[in-house]
């Protein structure tokens, strides 16, 4: 396996390559980008080392340099800890990782074999075949530019993370990217979908169990806080946990400190957590079927991650990922969408968020047989909730009168803002019923309200 290196400090770029040399790695070093192109060019390499401050285009030129010309090749960036924002840029580049300085050597070889493993040898690279699925979109709604700082702000801490948003909008692809982007990156990301966990199973998966704890446990088993240990445990919809099971993931973030099922020994546990929920937890903790203290210790830090339908305006970007995703995967040559097509993409709800868009555009990739992605390709029942859009055409905003069954979906922005003031004026701020007469969940009432700043 070939490194180059790419650091004008001689010393650390000796050390370094002595290091990786006596792990078997055949090393070239340069010092510095110029020189490190000028490698790439004469020859193969698995991956490449760089440093970010080089003297001539420092390292996030490079790796975009890197990238339009060797897309596969993973690129790990070194930086001060200092430059976190560099190194958080690095990975929006396209770098596999970045390390901080003082580099640890066994930190450091972790990574490369990671890096490796994933990319493939130069062959399989060439072959095309590998998807980045750690690529995130930020897009350029305002609302999700402010959502990608938050992001990387919160990253680097150890704060709990709450992300709120509808089933599809991306929240566990934000769950791994904080992760990723954290210190706790080359420890494990665990992800448990919590209205999967019984009652009588929770303890066992959570926090394991001994041989004999009860009948069926023949051995010994980890629970998911000891195989996150180091890294992230992501509590996917936390609002369906069921009432005991909450208790019993309270005691353990507040200790940090697990016990398993059938044996009293403590076990000390660090674990970040992230949850996720497409359902108002504030009014759950009112009505009681989420408990007070656990929301609060879970919300140090809340996300609200928008609807697809609210950013339009990125819709175009997804697309073009999407379908670069799936012609690699489906070995096609990536081609447009037509403008058809992409008009009922911006007039269309997307009930299913991205998770919607990105099997839309799969299904139709494999079906397309011309130069362009064409309607034929489009599922029926968005092709008939597009027909039934153009035979009903709108009424004019003063028109509007709020109705049970009216559904928000199908209007304005300027229109919506008035359909769910007057729903929460008729419901006296009742929330859970102004979301039920306007067809929508919780979660997208609260977004909703935020984004247009309604009083209520
Ligand atoms: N910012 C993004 N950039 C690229 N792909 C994304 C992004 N956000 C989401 N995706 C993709 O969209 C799909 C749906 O995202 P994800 O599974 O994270 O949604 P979710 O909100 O966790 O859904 P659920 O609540 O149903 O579990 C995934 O395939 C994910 O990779």
């Amino acid at each position: 396996m070939r490194i180059l290196v790419v650091d004008d400090d001689p010393a650390f770029n000796q050390l370094v390559s002595n290091y990786l040399q006596r792990q078997g790695f055949m090393i070239t070093s340069r010092h510095s980008s110029k020189g490190g192109l000028e490698e790439l060019s004469k020859d193969k390499f698995d991956l490449v080392l760089a440093d970010y401050k080089l003297p001539d285009l420092d390292g996030l030129a490079l790796i975009k340099k890197i990238k339009s010309s060797y897309a596969g090749l993973p690129v790990i960036l070194i930086t001060n800890y200092a430059d976190i924002r560099i190194a958080v840029d690095s990975i929006k580049l396209g770098a596999y990782e970045f390390v901080t300085k003082p580099v640890n050597p066994d930190e450091l070889l972790k990574v490369i074999k990671q890096a490796m493993a994933k990319s493939g040898t130069q062959e399989e690279r060439s072959l095309q075949k590998s998807i980045d699925s750690s690529e995130y979109i930020i897009g350029q709604n305002t609302h999700t530019n402010q959502l990608w700082k938050h992001v990387t702000m919160v990253a680097p801490t150890k704060m709990c993370v709450l992300m709120i948003g509808e089933s599809g909008t991306g929240k566990e692809h934000i769950a791994r990217t904080i992760h990723k982007l954290s210190r706790r990156n080359n420890s494990p990301f665990v992800a448990v979908d919590c209205g999967a966990l019984s009652v009588d199973l929770a303890g066992s998966e959570l926090f394991g169990h001994v041989k004999g704890a009860f009948t069926g446990a023949h051995i010994d088993k980890k629970g998911l806080f000891e195989e996150a240990h180091g890294g992230t445990l992501f509590l996917d919809e936390v609002g369906n946990l069921p009432y005991e099971v909450q208790v019993l993931l309270l005691r353990a973030i507040q200790e940090g400190i697990i016990k398993k099922v059938g044996n009293n020994q403590e076990i000390k546990v660090d674990v970040r957590l992230i949850a996720a929920t497409n359902e108002d937890l504030d009014s759950a903790t009112e009505e009681n079927t989420f408990r007070n203290d656990l929301y609060h210790r879970l919300n140090e830090f809340e996300l609200n991650v928008p609807p697809l339908k609210d950013r339009l305006d990125d819709l175009d970007e997804f697309c073009q990922f999407f379908i670069k995703q799936a012609c690699i995967e489906l070995e096609k040559t990536p081609l447009p969408i037509s403008t058809e097509v992409r008009d009922i993409f911006q007039t269309y709800h997307w009930p299913g968020n991205l998770r919607e868009l990105k099997n839309i555009i799969r299904r139709a990739v494999l079906l397309a047989t011309g130069d362009q992605i064409t309607i034929e390709s489009l599922p029926t029942g968005l092709m008939e909730d597009h027909r039934k859009k153009q035979a009903t055409p709108l009424a004019p905003a003063n028109d509007l009168v709020l109705q049970e069954e009216l559904n928000i979906k199908n209007h304005s922005q300027v229109q919506e803002k008035q359909l769910i003031e007057n729903a929460l004026e008729k419901y006296k701020y009742n929330k859970t019923k102004a979301a039920n007469a306007l067809s929508i969940d919780r979660s997208t009432l609260y977004y909703k309200i935020k984004q247009y700043s309604i009083d209520c």
